[in-house]
């Protein structure tokens, strides 16, 4: 295993040791390359623990990682209340703003996140930033209804100030990428003076006609954990609080 993918599983058993509980009966699941680690971690808590418990996924990937193991499958509208949703990123500011939506999972992310009691980011070390847009730079994720695109993508660029927004195209198919939900995707960079308070700029897009979701999601989670190249974890806490776990107490070393 790469060191990147040690990074990423570090993050996500450390995530589930200390978040789902024994007693958590819904737990959402996320979407991304970290996911399944957590899904593997939560596998391993074994099937006693698993048994009656129901998991929430965020998309075609996370449902079939969810029935691939084996695990109990529900879905969001019958379970509008969730103990526990971990899911990816692909940046995190100081604040635990982030930047989600690399995958198109954004919109059902979203919801997930909302529904959760506790909702906890994993990653690896490469998406720590102190602002959102240091290493992602493709842009904000920005789910749209197809019949709208072009709208909105003319508002990013004359509006908003994201001059270089595109409509997100897919590699193995002709055409734009589709999400889950039927709809189109734009990714639209901004500056770092725009970045830094990302609240404003979300909700600037999401007043845009025929925006469905923006995959920025401002100050949401309770944690992230961020395997490091070391062995070790940094857990990053919404009250402003980091620890460090040092490699050998980090689970799966
Ligand atoms: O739409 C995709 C999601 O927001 C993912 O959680 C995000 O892209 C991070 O994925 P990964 O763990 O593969 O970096």
């Amino acid at each position: 295993m790469d060191a990147i993918e040690q990074a990423k599983r570090l993050a996500a058993y450390t995530a589930v040791d200390n978040h789902v509980l024994p007693e958590h009966r819904v737990i959402g699941i996320g979407s991304g390359s970290t996911v399944p680690y957590v899904v593997e971690r939560i596998v391993q808590q074994g099937p006693a623990v698993n048994k009656g418990r129901v998991f929430i996924p965020t998309g075609f990937q996370s449902k079939q990682l969810i029935v691939d193991a084996g695990l109990g499958l529900g879905d969001v509208d019958q379970y509008p209340t969730i103990d526990v949703t971990l899911d990816g990123a692909d940046e995190v500011d100081h604040q635990l703003n982030c930047v989600k939506g690399g995958g198109a999972c954004h919109l059902r992310e979203k919801v997930l996140a909302e529904a959760a009691t506790t909702f906890i980011l994993v990653a690896d070390h490469r998406k720590n930033v102190e602002y959102l847009g240091t290493n992602f730079t493709q842009g904000v994720p920005i789910e749209v209804v197809p019949f709208a695109y072009a709208k909105v993508l003319q508002n990013l660029h004359h509006i908003l100030g994201s001059p270089k927004a595109t409509l997100r195209m897919a590699v193995k198919k002709a055409g734009p990428v589709v999400s889950d939900n039927g709809n189109f995707v734009i990714d639209a960079p901004f500056e770092r003076d725009m970045m830094i308070d990302p609240y404003t700029i979300m909700a600037q897009i999401k007043m845009l006609t025929g925006v469905v979701e923006v995959g920025l999601f401002c100050k949401m989670a309770k944690a992230a954990y961020f395997g490091n190249a070391d062995g070790s974890v940094t857990v990053r806490w919404k009250d402003g609080q980091v620890n460090q776990i040092l490699a050998e107490e980090a689970p799966g070393n």
